[in-house]
């Protein structure tokens, strides 16, 4: 993230002279904006970065212990340098939060330099391979760095301490955080193809209860309620790596029209790159945990790869912005937008949909049986009309409080709902554009249509209870829908194990005993138990301090 940001708010002179440094490791640089004291409010944070007109120099200090930098991975151990973001003051006057390159420790012997204070903040949950990770605290005792170290591309101080803002965006000062949303939701695909993999292959070769006469026991990945909790995290698998590329293409076009002094699609960039964060990273969190369920005893062993994955993981819900402040972002989005329905300006990007409000908030979904849930129109506008509404039904509440702000917060809960409707059309948007896409392969394509109506009618079924309170489907249609997955999963069975090998991962990345690509798990099982560090001897260590006396007493005692 340092080199982003240095990309992204520094000037050509500045990136010139840092990112070849970072580049090449001569400089290590982490990310540091979160505190002790605030990590979702970016606008709150303390630290301070005083413009000192005499020596031509900012004087970076940590006023109070909430302003203490607290996470930036990488801060703790390992980092020279980092992008330090603080209440730029000069002239007397706080002009809000702006990033800095501050030097923390000596390139000759990588001790702290005077008046930066820094170490590692502790273990994390688990054992899990993130405690690799030197999440770090670090404090400043006014430290002076030069005025050509404030990432000066957004705005400016000039030497004699004016403050300049350019004709920029201000968000501008976020979109580091922008790119790294969205690569997260490429690796949401990536985490929960893993573990997916995992239990679909184990699935299919575990065989518990049904035999008949002596016969071979039922395959667990043949019981309708095996596939009713894989299948569609297999499905959301397919969909979060189709709506990231999707989301990749994005951020490159925001990018590139940001060039040309283009902002028109910043804002669809927010709330795309902020919802789809929140969304896929929940989803999957929820997911690695479901297939570890999935798995039986065996998934809560290390040696399914399963509890590692789930450890390092999860803070994805978290980091790069906790999902309800995100999702209440897309939130204060949708809100602007059905307020500007009525002056004609026509939304667009996904949110265009929002422009056919005369007809999504009367439409009548036409499904009669349960083979019309095959047809992606029914799908789309089934999921447009409920997002719509949801939006719709918020506004007009919130549109009764005397207070928008207030009336805001009285109906978050409510707005967070109506945020993932709108996201969870996104997805199913996008995938079923995917799918309609000319897609190489003998019988890809309809596979990938299963695929597709698995994850819509799922997240339908789901989430029924919007559809319903919004009017978009009747309870007969909703259960019409559900009678379809239960006819998809049946398709989906056969080529369950080829859609999760087509993911290519090898067993080393996989790292899971249960996933082998050979299927060969019982075997691997009780091998690797024998590398359990407590069988290295056959009389565990304590037996002669604690066990023996223990037992000896006891023995004494039914003698007596
Ligand atoms: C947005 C906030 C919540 C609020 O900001 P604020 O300034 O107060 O603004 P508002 O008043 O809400 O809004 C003002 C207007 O600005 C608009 N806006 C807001 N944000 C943006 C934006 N980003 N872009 C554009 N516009 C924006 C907003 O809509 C308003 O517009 P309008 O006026 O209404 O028109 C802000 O405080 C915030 O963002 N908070 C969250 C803080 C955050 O996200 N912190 C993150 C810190 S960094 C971090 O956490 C790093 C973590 C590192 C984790 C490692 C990541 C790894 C990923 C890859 C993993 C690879 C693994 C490989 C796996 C494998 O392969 O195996
Ligand atoms: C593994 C890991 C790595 C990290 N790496 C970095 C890094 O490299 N650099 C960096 O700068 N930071 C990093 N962070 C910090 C991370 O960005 C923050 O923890 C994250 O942004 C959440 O902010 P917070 O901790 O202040 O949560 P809080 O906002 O305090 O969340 C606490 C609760 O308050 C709720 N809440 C907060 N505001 C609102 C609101 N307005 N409305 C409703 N509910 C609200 C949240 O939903 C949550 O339930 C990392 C964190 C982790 C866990």
């Amino acid at each position: 993230m340092f080199v982003p940001a240095i990309k992204g708010q520094g000037t050509e002179e500045q990136q010139k002279k840092w990112l070849p440094l970072a580049y090449k490791f001569q400089i290590i640089g982490c990310y540091a904006q979160t505190e002790l004291g605030h990590g979702s409010n970016v606008q709150g944070l303390e630290t301070t970065a005083t413009f000192d007109p005499m020596t031509d120099e900012f004087v970076i200090h940590s006023p109070t212990l909430t302003s203490s930098k607290w996470w930036p991975g990488g801060l703790g151990k390992a980092s020279t340098h980092a992008v330090v973001y603080a209440r730029l003051i000069t002239e007397g006057k706080d002009y809000g939060i702006h990033g800095f390159i501050v030097q923390l420790r000596s390139l000759e012997d990588h001790s702290p330099l005077p008046g930066v204070t820094l170490g590692d903040i502790g273990g994390k949950f688990g054992s899990g391979a993130y405690n690799s990770m030197d999440n770090g605290v670090l404090r400043f005792d006014h430290v002076r760095i030069p005025r050509d170290q404030m990432l000066m591309r957004l705005s400016q101080v000039t030497r004699e301490g004016k403050y300049v803002q350019s004709d920029v965006p201000k968000q501008l000062l976020y979109g580091t955080m922008v790119y790294v949303r969205q690569s997260i939701v490429a690796d949401a695909s990536k985490a929960l193809s893993r573990a997916v993999c995992i239990a679909v292959r184990y699935s299919a070769i575990r065989k518990q209860f049904g035999s008949q006469d002596g016969g071979p026991e039922t395959q667990v990945l043949n019981y309708r309620t095996q596939q009713s909790r894989l299948f569609p995290l297999l499905a959301s698998a397919y969909a979060f790596r189709f709506v990231g590329d999707w989301l990749n293409w994005l951020y490159t076009d925001v990018t590139q029209k940001l060039e040309v002094k283009d902002y028109s699609t910043l804002q669809e960039a927010h709330a795309c790159t902020a919802g789809l964060k929140a969304v896929t990273t929940s989803a999957t969190a929820d997911a690695i945990e479901e297939c570890r369920k999935l798995c039986g005893g065996h998934g809560y062993l290390n040696s399914s790869g399963l509890p590692e994955l789930f450890a390092v993981y999860v803070p994805a819900c978290t980091y790069e912005g906790d999902n309800v402040v995100l999702l209440l972002q897309v939130a204060r989005i949708l809100m602007k937008t059905v307020s500007q329905l009525t002056s004609g300006k026509q939304p667009v990007g996904t949110m265009a949909y929002m422009g056919k409000v005369q007809h999504l908030m009367q439409s009548k979904c036409a499904v009669k049986t349960a083979e019309d849930w095959l047809n992606p129109a029914f799908i789309q506008e089934a999921f447009e009309a409920r997002a719509l509404r949801m939006a719709v039904n918020c506004a007009q509440n919130i549109g009764q409080a005397s207070n928008q702000e207030e009336g805001f917060y009285e109906r978050s809960p409510d707005l967070l709902e109506a945020a993932v409707a709108h996201i969870q059309l996104i997805i199913v948007t996008k995938f079923i554009e995917k799918v309609h896409q000319d897609i190489p392969g003998h019988g890809v394509k309809e596979q990938l249509q299963n695929l597709c109506n698995v994850y819509a009618l799922y997240t339908l079924h789901k989430h029924l209870g919007d559809f319903l309170a919004t009017g978009s489907l009747t309870p007969k249609q909703g259960a019409l829908a559900n009678e379809q997955l239960g006819k998809l999963y049946a398709q989906v069975r056969p080529n369950a194990v080829a859609l999760v090998d087509a993911f290519n991962y090898t067993d080393h990345y996989l790292g899971s005993v249960l996933g082998r690509y050979d299927g060969n798990v019982y075997p691997a099982l009780y091998e690797e138990a024998w590398k359990d560090p407590l069988n290295e001897t056959v009389v565990p260590e304590g037996y002669h301090e604690y066990l023996r006396p223990l037992l000896k007493q006891q023995l004494k005692l039914s003698r007596l």
